[in-house]
């Protein structure tokens, strides 16, 4: 059972894409963990598969590393953009979101943030805004903050996101109880009103190049608490964003998308 396969990234941040637009690709949890894996894979952050939709151009859906299946990413959604064209729509279990191809990459409607406590989802009511939570190796210059934006983040703003440990630190806040269904982790340090430096410990997938979701989730939060402005650009490791938001209104994630090369792997090499 030969299937090809597309080898894309945006800001490092890696996806196996497959296209089952045309005839239907069987993806599983432990189908999606082994392509993933990247020593008896072909290796990836998080296995992509576009299905036809009823309501948009095309659906995509979403598995990280570990196999869980999930709402939303950033980064593919660029690369999506890429595959399908511009002036497209695509249905995510985080929403339909609107894709612009642009020079180099794309620019992308991600839809509006979540703030109450249920919608990130937390395991019970709290201020959103400042979490009254803290976690050890982590010193932040304000509470912690909780949102949505398809996918579930906290963030905390610290003096320096590249002095973290953050292979250590991610793990615990990502699996703390406060989050049912475990979180996306952004150590982020606010260099101006227009640049944020973030590194990010993904949930089911460690800490990567970049994540999308997470630089508008940060951006969002900066924003939303006077800390920073739309159009602010935010650096990862793998390079940069820029995320346009204003209060109420929806979120424009702007920046890179690659196809390295496609390739051909035998599905039935891998467990369904
Ligand atoms: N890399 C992504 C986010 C992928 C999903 C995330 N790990 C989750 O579990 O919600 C991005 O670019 O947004």
């Amino acid at each position: 059972m030969r299937q090809i396969f597309h080898k894309m990234h945006g800001l490092g941040n890696d996806f196996v894409v497959f296209d089952a637009r045309d005839a239907a690709i069987a993806i599983t949890p432990q189908r999606a963990r082994a392509i993933a894996d990247r020593h008896f894979g072909v290796g990836c952050d998080q296995l992509i598969l576009i299905e036809p939709s009823d309501v948009a151009a095309a659906r995509m859906r979403i598995w990280n590393a570990d196999g869980g299946e999930v709402e939303s990413c950033g980064n593919a959604t660029r690369c999506a953009a890429i595959l399908l064209g511009d002036g497209t729509t695509l249905e995510t279990m985080g929403g339909i979101l609107d894709l612009s191809v642009t020079d180099g990459g794309a620019s992308v409607d991600m839809g509006a943030p979540r703030f109450d406590w249920d919608a990130v989802p937390l395991a019970y009511a709290m201020d959103t805004r400042a979490l009254p939570l803290a976690w050890d190796g982590v010193e932040t210059i304000t509470p912690p903050i909780a949102l949505s934006v398809g996918n579930p983040h906290v963030i905390l703003f610290v003096p320096d996101t590249d002095a973290l440990d953050i292979e250590a630190l991610g793990r615990p806040i990502e699996h703390d109880p406060i989050f049912p269904e475990r979180v996306n982790v952004n150590f982020a340090t606010i260099e101006s009103r227009t640049r944020i430096r973030l590194r990010v410990w993904e949930r089911g997938s460690g800490a990567t190049l970049a994540c999308g979701t997470g630089a508008c989730a940060t951006a969002v939060a900066a924003i939303r608490s006077g800390r920073a402005e739309s159009g602010v650009t935010v650096a990862l490791p793998g390079g940069e964003l820029v995320i346009d938001w204003q209060p109420g209104g929806t979120i424009r994630m702007t920046g890179p998308a690659t196809h390295v090369f496609s390739g051909e792997l035998d599905l039935a090499a891998f467990p369904a």
